[in-house]
């Protein structure tokens, strides 16, 4: 039976099938495919005519088993294929989801690793201990020890007591064994002196940085105060030192060559300036009453003739303010010392340690001998440049008043899409909104020029002020507006950190800057100690887009109105998917670290190894 047999089945196909194509000569073996369906018909023909014939039911039967073992094996085949490639497509599925994730996520993870390298590289930046303390490992476990102790009911008081004060004027705390807060400027064992000119200056409650700060500082306390523009920080700040300063004369009068027993830094001039004349309003009021002895303060800054100071020099100094060029200066000079300094404050600290400044601010740091309590204040101080400042201070306390960087809901936020060329015009019909007095920010010198120009030209009486002044210029321009003689102030950044004038209705900011914290500042102009005021910003196409949705996540944290075409501004981060969180370096809340601008400027600063003088604080 050699039809049974396969080599003689293939024959015979091979026969009936011709191969279409031949591989070879010698390849008289070959048997082209046949599909098994066509295969199975030919048998089953073949067979039923064998049937017919002769063979019998026996050799059918055989042939039938055959058959259909074939076609069980020819169906196992095709579901092992069928399985085979609906595991070939699912892991194609997967492989091509995945892909697609991984893209994602890659995206994801660089920005992660991008910020978390950032971050590091924040972190590991040298402490901002002086050069002497860092190479003899010098450490300091311990805070200053001060004399000061609240009065016995406010210590008797529960730490739930506190936390509660605390909470009603929603101020947030960290750090260990924390002072507590008073309400009342009388428990606080200020002088009377001082209390009586407060009460005339209608300062007669403290704000909230100054309730929770000031007994802080009284501790010996390091300290990190960050708190609106406006709320009273310079109070907080000035006066533990004045009373600092009293403890010390009245324990050993200085005479000339000694001190000063505590020093307040500052970023600018004109707050310099400002903090001095402040410090001798209480320290005037102090002396007024005769049971304490005159105090003796030293504004140190570049523009001012240091033989003009020899009077000041002639005695003990007690305190200094200063920014922090001329300060060094004077300390390489040796015209004082720091032997016997003990409290070291900085204002606009996050400017001071971030931007240029945290080299002399180390070099500073290397004139102390001593021990010092240190204290950092802004309204502005992003998550890490807090985190890094810490590292340098013994037990600190934060005491936080808001979030960082948030703008004073005092301040009516309004923000207009205005074309660049019709800004001057626009500019005068923006300033019929309010009465005098209002200052213009602008982010370029040359347009501060010009709009003062402009204005002059309109008949507005207008000054201005920016880093290319002459001193006496910037003097000019401060006086005459902070006393009404001018009505307006154009400025640039210079004017924006710190600055307290009376009063001001309208803050107009024609440029607006890239960063936001500085917008914060310049817009904190106005709606100062519970007053409260406008300001108008333009923007256009100019104005970037990720500094329009820094603006748009401020407006919407302050429950500020947001005008239609900043609404609609989408953030590419949640397209994207991704995480919403501000940038832990500048604040801003519509962009991450990896895209934030004082990072650039930080880098292209360095790049160009150029100091941030531009506003004189040399
Ligand atoms: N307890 C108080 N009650 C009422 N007014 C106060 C009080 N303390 C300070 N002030 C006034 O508030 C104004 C703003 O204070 P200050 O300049 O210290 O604000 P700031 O928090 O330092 O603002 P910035 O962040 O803009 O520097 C000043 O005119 C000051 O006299």
């Amino acid at each position: 039976m050699n039809s049974a047999n396969p080599v003689n089945r293939r024959r015979i196909q091979r026969s009936r099938s011709p191969p279409t194509y031949k591989l070879g000569d010698d390849d008289d073996t070959y048997v082209p495919y046949v599909p098994v369906a066509q295969r199975r018909q030919e048998k089953l023909a073949k067979l039923s005519s064998w049937g017919r014939a002769k063979n019998g039911a026996q050799d059918t039967q055989r042939e039938q088993e055959e058959l259909e073992d074939e076609a069980k094996e020819e169906e196992k085949r095709r579901e092992k294929a069928r399985k085979e490639r609906t595991l070939l497509m699912e892991a194609q599925d997967v492989h091509s989801r995945k892909a697609a994730e991984d893209a994602k996520k890659t995206e994801e993870q660089k920005a992660t690793e991008e910020e978390e390298e950032i971050l590091e590289a924040i972190k590991s930046r040298k402490k901002l201990l002086s050069d002497l303390e860092l190479a003899k490992g010098i450490q300091y476990t311990e805070s200053l020890k001060t004399s000061w102790r609240p009065p016995k009911y406010i210590r008797d008081r529960t730490e739930q007591e506190h936390q509660r004060i605390r909470e009603k004027y929603a101020i947030i705390v960290e750090g260990e064994d924390i002072p507590s807060p008073i309400e009342h400027f009388a428990d606080m064992k200020i002088p009377q002196s001082i209390l009586d000119y407060l009460k005339s200056q209608r300062i007669t409650a403290p704000t909230p940085i100054q309730l929770q700060g000031i007994p802080t500082a009284f501790s010996g306390r390091d300290l990190i105060g960050i708190a609106f523009t406006g709320s009273g920080k310079t109070l907080a700040f000035c006066l533990p030192l004045i009373m600092l300063a009293l403890e010390e004369e009245t324990k050993v009068p200085l005479v000339r060559g000694e001190g000063p027993v505590g020093v307040i830094l500052c970023p600018s001039r004109e707050l310099a300036n400002q903090t001095y004349e402040n410090v001798l309003t209480w320290t005037s009021a102090l002396a007024k009453e005769g049971r304490y002895p005159p105090l003796n303060t030293l504004l140190c800054m570049g523009g001012i003739s240091v033989s003009e100071q020899s009077h000041t020099m002639s005695k003990g100094l007690h305190i200094v303010v200063a920014t922090p060029g001329r300060l060094i200066d004077m300390l390489e000079k040796k015209k004082f010392t720091f032997n016997n300094c003990k409290y070291l404050c900085m204002d606009e600290a996050d400017r001071m340690i971030d931007l240029g400044f945290e080299d002399d601010v180390r070099n500073i740091m290397s004139f102390f001998k001593r021990q010092r309590q240190t204290l950092l204040f802004s309204a502005t101080m992003p998550r890490k440049i807090q985190d890094f400042a810490q590292q340098s201070l013994i037990r600190p306390i934060l005491v936080n008043v808001g979030r960082a960087g948030a703008a004073n809901l005092d301040v009516l936020q309004v923000v207009e899409y205005v074309k660049q060329e019709a800004k001057m015009v626009y500019l005068l019909e923006c300033l019929q909104k309010t009465p005098p007095p209002v200052i213009i920010f602008s982010e370029n010198k040359n347009e501060v020029d010009d709009i003062q120009e402009y204005l002059l030209l309109k008949g507005v009486e207008a000054v201005a002020i920016h880093g290319s002044k002459t001193q006496e210029e910037r003097q000019y321009a401060i006086k005459s507006f902070k006393s009404g003689a001018k009505d307006v102030m154009v400025a640039s950044g210079v004017a924006s950190k710190g600055l307290d004038f009376n009063e001001i209705q309208h803050v107009i900011i024609f440029s607006m800057p890239k960063e936001i914290e500085d917008y914060v500042h310049q817009i904190g102009r106005t709606g100062r100690s519970g007053k409260t005021g406008i300001a108008t910003t333009f923007v256009n196409m100019n104005t970037p887009e990720q500094t329009l949705l820094d603006l748009k996540y401020l407006l919407m944290e302050a429950g500020q109105k947001v005008p239609p075409f900043l609404a609609t501004i989408e953030d590419p981060r949640a397209v994207q998917g991704g995480s919403l969180k501000g940038c832990p370096v500048c604040g801003g809340l519509g962009h991450g670290i990896s895209n934030c601008p004082k990072l650039e400027e930080t880098q292209r600063r360095q790049m160009a190894s150029h100091r941030p003088q531009d506003d004189g604080g040399y």
